[in-house]
């Protein structure tokens, strides 16, 4: 007969402490002798798991013969990732992209995320049909996800129906498309309406940075100028584009003083205006994507258009040195967390845009590969420590999106999404052996220090020997509540400023 574990419940210490001895269930788990790590800690521990949550975190924790222990000694125990930006199942330039939420999610526990946020599009513009067909898409998850929400038009049903989602659908995200003109692009009016509601609802206002209409501008340049192959795309939506438009979110947010959150960050030009946004003291959060870090555009040259055509993204990857700064930006803090803007098309749907670049379907992979490809480029290469590692790949995300420390921490009380990762092993990435459906993989080829041996989801082990084990409708719905701590003080400021308009004018009449 299963107990309570009283000698578990005081958590964290540094005693010895006895654990899951009164029970046959074979939902308790210790890793044993592994680094734990948090984004703000890591000591050598045991970490002592019942029925999908942490009950200890210990330096020694004894347990009984019925409890399944895993030999973590030399190696990292870390919170799963969190994936804050993804499209799975997503219906997009006239098709669907790939990696539906079994498929995506299988491939991400395999990479060592544990979690992911994706977003849910309105049907034709109603936000409760889009949610309604989102939980329908998310009924076969194998791990937790949550939804952030589009807004792709505004009138009173719109206002009355994000409310809706902030108070009884656990929405507190919102994201405003500034391109794909005809398609989610929004202009600053509604942009202004939507940072409004947002900043009502205590839910975060998200950008895709682009101007839609200098992208259209440039693509007809480029079909004038017979540049029809992929580096169209790069060359139709250079970074001046991106900058821009994100230098006008912001300044909107300030002038709405709401938070925002810019997502898949693919340039110095929109870094900057994070960066100086920050340094003024407004409450920006800068995501890059894996992609933007590890990548440069020359690929969009490659001589093989299926090749070309893998790397098509928006904001398009770019040329080499963004790459780079973008690192630097996320290790000194300027850019916070990682996401993947995980969104795939296979060869055949990319070769929709063999003739005109315009039409090859926007969207690369990583959820798989993010773990990997985030701590070899930059632990491995002493850029961050893996406490760092930690806040960019799980908890920054977790506490924006106001689930800390529910996600993104090893305590006592989060759930056991964990990971084992050995720092003296090796991870290949090769579409030969990725779970994505997909049948590329812009990381082709690629190898590194550092490979996720274990994942542990709900507290159920699912990715160990580098076999999964996953069962559709596992994985549960998690609500983001809304007045993250990004809110905290926003009030004070609006107090501040109202006060300051206080004195009226006095004006002498006119003797006119
Ligand atoms: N990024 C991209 O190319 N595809 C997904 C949609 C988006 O996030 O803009
Ligand atoms: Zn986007
Ligand atoms: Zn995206």
């Amino acid at each position: 007969q299963s107990q309570p574990n009283q000698f578990c419940e005081a958590g964290i210490g540094y005693g010895e402490s006895t654990c899951g001895t009164a029970s046959s269930s074979s939902s308790k788990l210790l890793i044993k002798g592994g680094t734990v790590v948090n984004a703000h800690h890591q000591q050598v521990a045991d970490v002592y798991i019942e029925d999908g949550i942490i009950v200890a975190v210990n330096p020694t924790i004894m347990v009984g013969d019925d409890v399944r222990v895993i030999d973590a000694t030399g190696k990292f125990v870390m919170p799963g990732g969190i994936d804050p930006h993804t499209h799975l199942e997503f219906e997009f330039m006239n098709t669907v992209s790939v990696d539906d939420f079994f498929s995506g999610q299988a491939a991400a526990l395999a990479g060592g995320t544990t979690m992911h946020i994706d977003f849910v599009f309105p049907t034709n513009g109603n936000l409760t049909a889009g949610f309604e067909a989102y939980e329908k898409k998310a009924k076969k998850s194998c791990m937790d996800y949550g939804f952030h929400m589009a807004v792709t038009k505004w009138d009173e049903t719109v206002s009355r129906e994000m409310e809706l989602m902030v108070k009884e659908k656990g929405i507190n995200s919102f994201k405003f498309f500034l391109a794909y003109k005809g398609f989610a692009m929004v202009n600053d009016e509604l942009l202004l309406e939507g940072f409004k509601k947002c900043k009502s609802l205590g839910a975060l206002a998200m950008v895709h940075a682009e101007n839609g209409d200098a992208v259209i501008e440039g693509q007809r340049k480029m079909i004038e100028l017979g540049i029809t192959g992929p580096e169209g795309h790069a060359l139709s939506r250079p970074a001046v584009v991106e900058g821009e438009a994100t230098a006008r979110a912001i300044r909107l947010a300030d002038f709405v003083n709401t938070p925002l959150y810019v997502v898949h960050v693919m340039s110095i030009d929109a870094m900057e205006e994070v960066a100086k946004a920050r340094k003024a003291g407004q409450r920006v959060i800068g995501e890059p994507v894996v992609s933007g870090l590890a990548l440069d555009e020359s690929w969009l040259w490659h001589p093989d258009f299926d090749t070309a055509a893998k790397y098509v993204m928006s904001p398009p990857i770019r040329k080499k040195g963004h790459d780079k700064a973008l690192q630097a930006a996320l290790s000194s803090g300027v850019l916070q967390l990682v996401g993947t803007d995980h969104c795939v098309f296979n060869s055949t749907q990319k070769a929709s845009g063999i003739d005109d670049f315009r039409k090859i379907p926007n969207g690369v992979n990583g959820l798989e590969e993010r773990m990997h490809v985030v701590w070899d480029i930059m632990v491995e290469s002493g850029q961050i420590s893996v406490t760092d590692y930690v806040r960019v790949t799980s908890t920054e995300c977790a506490r924006i999106f106001n689930i800390y420390p529910k996600k993104g921490a090893i305590l006592p009380g989060s759930d056991a999404d964990i990971i084992i990762l050995n720092p003296n092993s090796s991870f290949e990435i090769t579409a030969k052996s990725h779970h994505s459906r997909t049948d590329t993989n812009i990381y082709e080829g690629r190898k590194g220090k550092g490979k996720v041996e274990v994942t542990i989801s709900g507290g159920r082990v699912v990715w160990e020997n580098n076999e999964l084990k996953v069962v559709p409708g596992t994985g549960k719905y998690i609500e983001m509540p809304p007045y993250s701590y990004l809110f905290d003080g926003i009030d004070k400021k609006d107090a501040i400023y109202l006060n300051s308009l206080q004195a009226p004018v006095k004006r002498a009449k006119s003797t006119a």
